[in-house]
């Protein structure tokens, strides 16, 4: 379990985290999403003690990660997949780690199957693509067996047959039992990995909520079809129903649920050709959710913090 308490830390003038608090259920895949520069990856870093935080805490089973005896075992984390020694090859890059770190050599041979470098472990890192990399962090964060992954963007770069690997690999371990937590800048992944997410924008968190919670939040609209769009919009008029006319034919509602909206076609004799809830997508709600703690927008324009 990953736990952070009023966590800060500020590099010079600049708040990279602002005071977040969380804390990771085990068995689910918890994603961290947020804009480039939100904090997320200084949040990790901070979870495995490669950073110290201003103030406050962030602790892993209710201790510092530095206060593990065996921080291997506790955490595996994927940060930075290109820090390996690239004249070793993958398989002894594996058993240096193990024997370091008191893990039995059987294990090096099991994550290796596991990530699936079966062939390329007896090669130089050096001559590794960036799949290839990926695969062996993640190797090395499981060697220990650890309750608890961390990956940092473990997508990036990675073609699609790796980052369906990824993702099917995050939810077979939240399904053992783990706490898993994954960040993104890329809601679209997010939503096919996680079951719960925290948005972080400008270092502090604007939601941490299920996936689920997040997709009902939106105001559902109704897209409705009829000949009758006057007669229509006379009887859905009420208070916090909005109604706006697409086309000739086509009235979207917001406001009133599509039962409602034909319950009361009906009572006033209007015939429907479409009653169909616009689902609001997760892209929307993240959009909407970090449209105002955006760093650096497309188009090249740098707006400096507006807090
Ligand atoms: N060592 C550092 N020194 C100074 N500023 C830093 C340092 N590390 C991070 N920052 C700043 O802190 C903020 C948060 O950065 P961080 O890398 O944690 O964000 P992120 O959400 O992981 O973004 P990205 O997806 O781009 O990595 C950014 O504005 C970044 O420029």
């Amino acid at each position: 379990m990953i736990t952070a308490e009023n966590l800060h830390k500020r590099y010079g003038s600049k708040n990279a985290v602002d005071g977040i608090s969380f804390q990771l259920q085990p068995g689910k895949v918890t994603g961290f999403l947020g804009p480039n520069g939100s904090g997320k990856s200084t949040t990790m870093r901070m979870a495995v003690g490669l950073d110290r935080p201003t103030s406050g805490s962030i602790t892993i089973d209710g201790k510092q990660f530095s206060q593990h005896k065996a921080p291997m075992r506790t955490v595996g984390a994927v940060l930075d997949a290109g820090a390996t020694h690239p004249g070793r090859t993958g398989k002894s890059h594996l058993k240096v780690l193990a024997a370091t770190h008191g893990i039995s050599a059987s294990r090096v041979q099991h994550v290796i199957e596991l990530t699936g470098l079966g062939e390329v472990a007896g090669k130089r890192i050096k001559g590794y693509s960036l799949g290839m990399n990926q695969r062996l962090g993640i190797a090395a964060a499981l060697l220990g067996d650890p309750a608890v992954l961390m990956f940092d963007e473990p997508v990036n770069g990675l073609d699609p047959e790796g980052v369906r690997w990824v993702r099917s690999l995050a939810r077979q371990m939240a399904a053992e039992g783990r706490t898993v937590f994954v960040s993104s800048h890329l809601m679209s992944e997010m939503s096919q990995t996680a079951d719960h997410l925290i948005v972080l924008g400008r270092g502090r968190i604007i939601a941490d909520a299920p996936i689920q919670e997040l997709l009902n939040s939106g105001e559902q609209r109704v897209l409705v079809r009829t000949e009758q769009t006057s007669d229509l919009a006379n009887a859905l008029t009420a208070r916090d129903v909005s109604i706006s006319h697409i086309d000739a034919e086509t009235l979207q509602v917001t406001g009133l649920d599509p039962r409602s909206i034909g319950r009361r076609a009906l009572e006033a004799q209007v015939v429907l050709h479409e009653l169909t809830p616009q689902l609001t997508t997760l892209e929307d709600e993240y959009m909407k959710l970090t449209g105002d703690h955006v760093e650096y927008r497309s188009g090249g324009a740098f707006e400096e913090a507006a807090q």
